[in-house]
């Protein structure tokens, strides 16, 4: 077998009866005659956190069956984004790409998002915010407004259309150059656009239709969100805390210039004595 040079790396909590559906449907695509990614050049990395579903399970069956595929099984950590990290860690390829495993991410665009990569384009975003692309009417109105709201929140962070998106591929050195990782929530793509450093020019976007959950329920809940609240105070002072230092800098220069102005006719009117 070739080693890989591409790597998707999925999430997985609770999802076993996703994950056959899933990988299958990711190699089918990239078998395909117009595939721009060879099918053996690709391998799926399963990162769960302990789920005791049967996910192990169903990845032996299908790495019998000749796929590409092989789970890290956490016992002592849980989180999206800190198992994202974990996979890219151990990732064998160099193009790596992050989805998740219930089938939201359209696996037919797995070879589209992968190809996109190159050392030009560090980073691929799968971006639900594009001229064209509808949201699954299926897609509770709750949702839409907690994803517009944090999406707004975050764009002064980003030029990416859509920080949000759980759908994204990263190259291995723009992704080793991303420091001070936290991990903590489901943001990683934000996190790692903001500490990456990815320049405007190195990100490409790819639009996909947000789709509904196949098997499951969502991991999302209000602590998620409060850990998202959290995750975005400390990028923007990553970010922005030059802004804050400069604000000081220049309030104690105005100070400086006002108690002279102050001072400088006394100081006249005692020379006079
Ligand atoms: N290993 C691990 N995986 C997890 C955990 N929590 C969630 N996941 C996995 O992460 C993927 C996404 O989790 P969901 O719970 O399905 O998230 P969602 O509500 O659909 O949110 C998605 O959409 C958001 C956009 O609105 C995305 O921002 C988010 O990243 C995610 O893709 C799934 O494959 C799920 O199994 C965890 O604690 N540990």
């Amino acid at each position: 077998m070739s080693t890989p040079q591409y790597s998707v790396i999925v999430p997985a909590y609770k999802e076993a009866r996703n994950l056959r559906p899933l990988v299958t449907r990711i190699f089918a695509a990239l078998r395909r005659i117009d595939s721009p990614v060879p099918a053996e050049l690709v391998e799926v990395l399963v990162v769960d956190d302990n789920s005791r579903d049967g996910s192990v399970e169903e990845v032996a069956a299908l790495q019998r069956e000749g796929y590409t595929v092989r789970i890290i099984v956490r016992t002592t950590e849980r989180g999206l984004s800190s198992a994202v990290v974990r996979g890219f860690q151990e990732a064998a390829g160099d193009n790596m790409l992050c989805m998740d495993a219930d089938l939201q991410h359209p696996p037919e665009y797995v070879p589209q998002m992968l190809a996109a990569l190159s050392p030009h384009t560090l980073f691929v975003l799968g971006t639900r915010y594009a001229p064209g692309v509808e949201m699954d009417k299926d897609w509770p109105l709750y949702r839409r407004v907690i994803s517009s709201g944090a999406r707004l929140l975050a764009l002064p962070l980003t030029s990416a259309s859509d920080p949000m998106s759980g759908f994204f591929g990263i190259r291995k050195e723009a992704f080793l150059k991303a420091r001070a990782l936290n991990g903590a929530g489901f943001k990683i793509a934000l996190e790692l656009l903001v500490k990456a450093h990815v320049p405007r020019g190195a990100l490409a976007e790819v639009p996909f239709s947000f789709g509904v959950r196949a098997e499951g329920e969502s991991k999302l809940t209000g602590k998620v969100m409060i850990k998202y609240l959290e995750q975005l105070a400390e990028l923007y002072w990553y970010q922005f805390s030059w802004l804050v230092v400069l604000a000081a800098v220049l309030v104690f220069l105005v100070f400086v210039l006002l108690l002279r102005a102050l001072w400088a006719p006394v100081d006249g009117a005692q020379s006079k004595w």
